[in-house]
């Protein structure tokens, strides 16, 4: 392990620059906090040797004033370079936190497939959480407790080099130990961090899936395998704790040590007439000063310790790469899309092809009906438009240029795609439909909602457009869930259009809504239709049947309907069934 301090230095430049200005004002109040601690013992000691030397009272007086202001400057120094330390940590995480969750939407989506969203959230929240320190105050207290030891260690110098010269030696000796311990402890917090990113992503997956949990019976195997990740979750964490504890024991041992040294050495200096009295308290008096900013070292070492894991996490995650890259070099012209697909083959596993040399063509403004059995690679096809996937072998062309040149944000503008698991979030109807986009005007939106045939069912709802949806679109029937879908498309308004029509059983009523706006949707767009009803098929100028990711039958509807030969004849007399899962 062991992070080199270019990529800590890295790391904190980035964040840290934006805010270069309260950067500055804690590095002030920070230093101003040590010259303050160095110099109130200096001012015990003068009143000390005053007394011991029968000064005026109005000495005395003045010097306990200073001490007193110097003590509630401290206090108010404090104050304030804590708001500012947190204020600095809050924002430079939170801007890494946006950065890492920008990061990962843009990652593929074999990468979400294999990390749950429990798992991001630990590695987007908790690890950076645990660097909010390190970006606020390390280098700075690391500097400051530095530059106060180094105070310290120059003052006894200077007021008898034996003690000045032995304290050198203990607090190098502090420090040479204290960061071995913290190489042993780091190993030890990546493994917490990873067994707590486990648990949280099993918790965050199993919490989602509590309906399907709970109506197979599967309540026992899901505490089971819950009990055995807190198990390994209370084991690294043990085991973290442990070593953090053993380097706190350790220092608070030096600090005893170097307490006792000091009073001896002071009893002596003073016995011996080489030193005041005051000076004498000095002397124990920055001992036990030194074991605050050797504290805080060991404090910023172990919370380095915690942020080197994390940090190495993060990287990590900013290292992965999406495999679907930006190569932009064409534009794509809003009209109405010619489709190609030239040879395209695509596996998921780079092992078996689930779509294998599919050739075809789609003229702009018609529709490709798209059947086949449960497994046949039809959503698979969706997915390769959409540029979730890029295909191995062959291109797929969008009025004859290659998706990969296209930027990605054009293509998915001019992409639009309802599927049948429509994501809905706690949120209004209104940022539903925009994506909290509030340059989307009102009227834009209930165009789209006219035009989705959900008007009446907006106007009907109390708070029309600010009625807010239950996580995950509870509450609302497929057919509404999908007619929603319907108007997010709409206000896209894309040149081709891909539907999964939604398989379950919908009301008359909402099913007539949906055969109109479907109607609306595919009018002046190229259409692709992953169809389940018969008359949504009937919609389609040509049917493209796919069995095991092959193209068996690809041709005009009419033209294939009334072959007699054809498979799709034969679904026709036989019922749409078999193909139509
Ligand atoms: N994300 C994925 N990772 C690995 N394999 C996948 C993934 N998605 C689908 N598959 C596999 O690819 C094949 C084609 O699946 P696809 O979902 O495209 O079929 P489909 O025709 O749309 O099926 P359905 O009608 O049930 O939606 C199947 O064997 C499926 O198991």
């Amino acid at each position: 392990m062991g992070i080199s301090l270019r990529r800590y230095a890295h790391l904190l430049l980035t964040y840290l620059k934006p805010h270069w200005r309260s950067n500055l004002a804690l590095a002030v109040l920070l230093f101003s906090s040590i010259g303050l601690q160095l110099l109130s013992p200096q001012v015990i000691s003068y009143f000390i040797d005053t007394i011991q030397a029968r000064g005026p009272l109005q000495v005395l007086l003045i010097a306990a004033g200073i001490f007193i202001i110097i003590s509630v400057v401290q206090r108010l120094v404090a104050f304030a370079s804590t708001y500012l330390a947190e204020n600095i940590g809050w924002l430079a995480t939170n801007a890494l936190r946006a950065d890492l969750v920008e990061h990962c939407l843009r990652l593929d989506m074999s990468f979400h497939k294999q990390h749950t969203p429990g798992e991001l959230i630990e590695r987007v929240d908790s690890d950076v959480t645990a660097l909010a320190n390190f970006f606020s105050q390390f280098t700075l207290k690391v500097l400051g407790n530095g530059l106060l030891i180094l105070g310290v260690l120059l003052f006894l110098l200077q007021a008898d080099w034996r003690a000045g010269f032995g304290l050198i030696v203990y607090s190098v000796l502090t420090l040479c130990i204290l960061s071995f311990l913290q190489k042993v402890a780091v190993n030890k917090w990546a493994k917490e961090r990873e067994a707590n990113a486990d648990f949280y992503g099993f918790l965050e997956e199993h919490i989602s899936g509590t309906e399907d949990i709970r109506a197979i019976g599967a309540e026992q195997y899901v505490t089971h395998r819950l009990f055995a990740l807190m198990r390994r979750l209370l084991e690294t964490y043990r085991a973290a704790r442990l070593i953090s504890n053993f380097t706190n024991f350790g220092t608070n041992t030096l600090y005893v040590v170097g307490y006792t040294v000091g009073l001896a050495l002071g009893a002596y200096l003073y016995s011996q007439h080489q030193i005041t009295l005051g000076t004498a308290y000095v002397i124990v008096y920055y001992i036990g000063l030194l074991a605050q900013p050797l504290d805080n070292l060991r404090q910023q070492l172990q919370d380095l310790q915690q942020a080197e894991a994390s940090i190495e996490r993060v990287e990590q995650l900013f290292m992965l790469q999406p495999e679907i890259k930006e190569d932009v070099s064409k534009d794509l012209p809003s009209e109405q899309s010619a489709l190609t697909f030239q040879n395209v083959s695509f596996s998921y596993d780079q092992q078996e092809y689930v779509l294998q040399d599919l050739n075809f063509q789609l003229q702009p403004g018609k529709v490709l009906g798209l059947l086949g059995h449960t497994g046949s690679g039809k959503t698979t096809l969706a997915r390769l438009l959409f540029r979730l996937y890029d295909p191995p072998i062959g291109a797929i062309r969008l009025n004859g240029i290659d998706l990969r040149e296209i930027a990605l944000e054009q293509l998915r503008t001019q992409v639009g795609m309802v599927t049948q698991d429509v994501q809905l979030f706690q949120a209004s109807i209104r940022d539903n439909l925009t994506f909290f986009n509030r340059r989307i005007s009102d009227a834009t939106i209930e165009q789209a909602l006219h035009e989705s045939g959900l008007s009446k069912w907006v106007q009907s709802l109390p708070h029309g457009l600010d009625t807010q949806l239950a996580a995950g679109g509870q509450g609302l029937s497929a057919g509404e869930a999908q007619l929603l879908a319907f108007a997010r498309v709409f206000l896209k308004n894309p040149s081709l259009v891909v539907l999964d029509e939604a398989s379950s059983r919908l009301d008359p009523a909402t099913e007539y809504l949906l055969e109109q706006a479907m109607k609306r949707l595919l009018e002046g767009r190229t259409g692709i239709i992953i169809a389940h009803r018969l008359h949504t098929v009937l919609r389609a100028d040509e049917i493209m049947i796919l069995d095991h990711g092959n193209i068996v039958e690809h041709g005009s509807r009419l033209a294939l309907a009334n072959d007699p030969h054809s498979r799709f004849c034969t679904l026709l007399q036989t019922g749409l069934e078999e193909v139509l899962p």
